[in-house]
């Protein structure tokens, strides 16, 4: 061996479920591949019914707090939105983690308790990766709490009047909110190595309110 080969955290599991969700996704007819090389990036419409989207959104607005990140607090204007989880023993959040679950084919206890979020009008979350940094010292935590992430799941739950897209800086893409939708994305690269190219924002809403459901996916159970 020539040169010295960087150890990648969780590496062969990332591999897998990349290869397991692709494989499901492909013969899923209800799964819009978007066109690009550089992330696997999906989308589904209909996959919340109105009614499951405004229940959604009043759970939000009944428990979301400004929203926190590893490296920055809510000060540094990094991540405006508020935010907050989803009681995971509610039987009708249950329900809808479970969907997710089974759309991805991934093992439930890999999953993150389901988080809500919501923007008024300037706030938004800043481009960011949503795989952790393994260098970084909150990576100790993460690594014993489920590891690195694998995919990502997150659903829009109501029509923005302005602004809220969420926007793929690398791959060049911006996907307006639309009631229902999931957007699913692989934030490795199918050789298992965090995907560079996953960096995405939600940009500033600029008129009405938008909310979100997120859920992400580690390698190992989570906590
Ligand atoms: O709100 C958005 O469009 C993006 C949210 C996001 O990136 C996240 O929750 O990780
Ligand atoms: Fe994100």
């Amino acid at each position: 061996m020539t040169a010295k080969q960087d150890i990648i955290p969780d590496q062969d599991a990332l591999k897998r479920a990349g290869e397991e969700v692709r494989t499901r996704l492909a013969a899923d007819p209800g799964a819009y591949k978007v066109d690009t090389d550089k992330a696997e990036i999906f989308a589904f419409g209909d996959f919340l019914t109105s009614a499951e989207c405004v229940r959604l959104c009043m759970m939000i607005d009944a428990t979301a707090k400004p929203s926190t990140l590893h490296e920055q607090d809510y000060s540094s204007g990094f991540r405006t939105s508020y935010s907050g989880d989803l009681d995971p023993y509610d039987p009708f959040v249950m329900g809808i983690s479970r969907r997710i679950d089974d759309l991805l084919g991934l093992n439930p206890e890999w999953g993150e308790t389901i988080q809500g979020q919501r923007y008024l009008p300037g706030q938004q979350f800043k481009p960011h990766n949503d795989w952790f940094y393994t260098t970084e010292k909150y990576w100790e935590l993460e690594r014993k709490r489920g590891g690195q992430r694998s995919w990502t799941a997150m659903a829009f739950l109501n029509d923005v009047e302005e602004g809220g897209e969420t926007h793929f800086t690398n791959v060049g893409i911006k996907i307006q909110p639309r009631p229902g939708v999931l957007m699913v994305w692989n934030n490795a690269l199918p050789d298992g190595t965090p995907n560079e190219d996953t960096i995405h924002a939600g940009t500033p809403v600029v008129k009405g309110i938008k909310y979100v459901i997120t859920k992400w996916y580690r390698t190992r159970k989570w906590r």
